[in-house]
């Protein structure tokens, strides 16, 4: 299993990669906003709940505007905070103009002061995903963790996985710790899974 994840994951990092390397600053812009535009449809209209992005990283579609646009409307923005390794992912509040700092994995993360929220919606990068909602990460079992720490607490949370069309495979090995997304997003299509 640790093997076939690791070839998977070279491989998916990789065409990721050259993928992102092959699209113009336009071309990237707009499937960027294709990918908001997607991502904001799903968020429920019904609850007030706090929203869990991700500040882009190497190769990552950037959407930032998906927490810019959702803070006006009253909705309290995170981002993703990491503790030592094997610990769930925190997530402390942020907003335009907030000061960051890098973490050991090279994420930008919110001050230690920042408050700290459970989300209501978690905004998932990924390396790869499947037909079924399973997802390939950087292989440290962040999300996997914190989703189901989160879901332990009682708390109800929508994951929504993030990602470029290239980055569909037909299917990923599964482990029982492997927690399914709801949704995933891409530039083209919205998939529906739980
Ligand atoms: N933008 C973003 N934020 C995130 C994640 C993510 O995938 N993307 N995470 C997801 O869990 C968490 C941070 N965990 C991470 C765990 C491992 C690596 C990692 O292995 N990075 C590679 C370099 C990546 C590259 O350059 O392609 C490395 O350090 O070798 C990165 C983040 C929370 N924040
Ligand atoms: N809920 C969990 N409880 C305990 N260990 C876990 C849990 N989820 C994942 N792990 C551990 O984390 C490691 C990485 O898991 P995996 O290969 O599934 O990561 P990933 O889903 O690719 O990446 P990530 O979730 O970090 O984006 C594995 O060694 C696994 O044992």
């Amino acid at each position: 299993m640790y093997s076939a994840k690791n070839v998977i994951r070279s491989r998916m990092k990789k065409s990721r990669e050259d993928y992102f390397k092959s699209l113009s600053d336009a071309v990237r812009i707009d499937l960027n906003k294709k990918l908001v535009k997607n991502i904001l449809g799903l968020i429920p209209s019904n609850t007030q709940g706090p929203v869990a992005g991700f500040w882009p990283m190497s190769f990552e579609p950037d959407i930032r505007p998906v927490l810019e646009t959702l803070i006006p409307q009253g909705r309290r923005a995170l981002l993703p905070v990491t503790q030592e390794l094997g610990a769930p992912l925190i997530f402390r509040s942020w907003k335009p103009g907030d000061r960051l700092q890098e973490s050991s994995f090279k994420t930008m993360e919110p001050l230690s002061n920042a408050p700290l929220y459970d989300p209501e919606v978690i905004l998932v990068p990924l390396l790869a995903f499947d037909g079924r909602g399973h997802r390939l990460g950087y292989g440290v079992g962040h999300y996997d963790r914190t989703i189901q720490c989160l879901q332990k607490k009682k708390i109800s949370i929508l994951t929504i996985g993030v990602a470029f069309e290239v980055q569909r495979v037909n299917e990923l090995p599964m482990a029982s710790y492997d927690q399914p997304l709801h949704w995933v997003v891409t530039e083209e299509k919205v998939y529906k899974f739980i």
